[in-house]
């Protein structure tokens, strides 16, 4: 990492590092993180710190059994909310007592980052605490989130932002070295990759789950953060934080775990938003896709290509479209609502529906981004 005044850098810290036993924030492992923080700002780079932990720092404050008595989902996902709620003072109260400049909680659902005018104001936002020297502490607001709300785990969060604040480094503190090429809690010959130079499926398949009870995504989230963040120019890198050393040889310049290098060819602000934080709300297969090679062709769709819509979605609403094999071709904004394009697509008459859609096109043209085949096997509409 180089040193320039405007350069920023977002750190993302996992929950074993800030309750590693589920009683309370403990400051074991976050004296060296908080170091780090400290040194890179001397550095001149502005950082930015994405945290997890608020539900296991927590869950000291509710009895073992209320957990026990938790059996539905519904009941747990309860508790949890209650359980973040009451453990992310705690987290913010442990943060702020190892700086002597100010820190700011921002608390972040995916309905938030997702809507582009919130999106921007966040923007704002953090450029405004970083100008003021003030540390801002993001975390996903968990209390207030469902399934449809939420962005899930704090690795694509720390994505987002890092895209968000245009920053130069991504860096995110595990418990575990970096990527190895099979997961090495089941597997002793695992090795690891000290450089991941092009995602794709390879990639994703080496990636397990969590095996902590409170971590949430396990690699398959980084690898997922990765993508998004190199696709903005984000150098990322996955180290061990458990390990002092791994912060000092990042501020040596050097290299602890994997590092995913940033695109030399990073995509432009709107359109990496649009591709990579704002999800579709439902699919349309259709035909000929092989004739669609440009946002223009998307943009151009007539009404007898459409072959089926699938979900429910609104005006405005973002849709994935697929070819009838499945493939995924683009992410862009429909402008009719479900309803009306299943009956536009159920008509034979196809110059009554293109006098039908003269006036709008059936998507609407400022947002559309050309999908790579998936390569993320979690990627699904949402
Ligand atoms: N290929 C892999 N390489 C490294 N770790 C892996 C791999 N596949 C699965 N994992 C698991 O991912 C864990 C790290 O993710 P997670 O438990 O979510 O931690 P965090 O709280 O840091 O996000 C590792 O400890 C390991 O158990
Ligand atoms: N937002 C949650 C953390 C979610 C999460 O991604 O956790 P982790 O895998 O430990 O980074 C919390 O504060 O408990």
């Amino acid at each position: 990492m180089n040193a320039n005044s405007k350069q920023r850098i977002v750190l993302k810290v996992g929950s074993a590092l800030i309750a590693p036993e589920r009683q309370g924030c403990s400051s074991r492992y976050l004296l060296a993180i908080a170091q780090f923080i400290v040194r890179c700002r001397a550095k001149g780079l502005q950082v930015i710190l994405v945290s997890s932990g608020s539900i296991a720092a927590g869950a000291h404050r509710f009895p073992i059994n209320a957990r026990e008595n938790s059996t539905s989902p519904a009941a747990l996902m309860a508790l949890k909310k209650a359980m973040a709620a009451a453990g992310q003072t705690e987290m913010m109260a442990t943060w702020d007592k190892f700086f002597d400049f100010p820190t700011a909680q921002i608390l972040l659902t995916h309905a938030d980052l997702r809507d582009r005018e919130r999106y921007l104001s966040i923007r704002e936002t953090i450029s405004t605490l970083l100008d003021h020297d003030i540390l801002p502490i993001v975390n996903e607001n968990d209390t207030v989130t469902t399934d449809a709300l939420k962005v899930g785990d704090n690795d694509n969060l720390s994505a987002m932002v890092a895209a968000a604040a245009d920053a130069r480094s991504l860096v995110i503190c595990s418990d575990i070295d970096g990527l190895f090429d099979k997961n090495p809690h089941l597997n002793a010959d695992a090795k690891l990759l000290p450089e991941v130079t092009k995602i794709d499926a390879s990639i994703y398949a080496m990636a397990g789950g969590s095996h902590s009870d409170v971590g949430t995504g396990g690699m398959l989230t980084k690898i997922q953060a990765a993508e998004k963040a190199v696709s903005h120019g984000i150098d990322t890198y996955i180290v061990n934080g458990f390990k002092e050393a791994s912060f000092n040889e990042l501020l040596a310049g050097k290299n602890p775990g994997t590092l995913f290098r940033g695109s030399a060819t990073p995509m432009l602000e709107r359109l990496h938003w649009f591709t990579h934080t704002v999800r579709a709300q439902g699919e349309v297969i259709i035909a000929a896709a092989d004739e669609l090679h440009s946002a223009e062709d998307c943009a151009n769709l007539s009404s007898d290509e459409v072959l089926d819509v699938k979900g429910n979605f609104s005006e405005g609403d973002t849709i994935l479209l697929r070819s009838d094999d499945g493939t995924r071709l683009a992410k862009a904004r429909s402008n009719y609502s479900s309803r009306l394009l299943k009956f536009i697509a159920k008509q034979d008459d196809s110059k009554l529906m293109d006098s039908f859609t003269h006036e709008r096109s059936l998507i609407a043209p400022q947002d559309i981004a050309l999908l790579s085949p998936k390569a993320n096997p979690m990627e699904e509409t949402s």
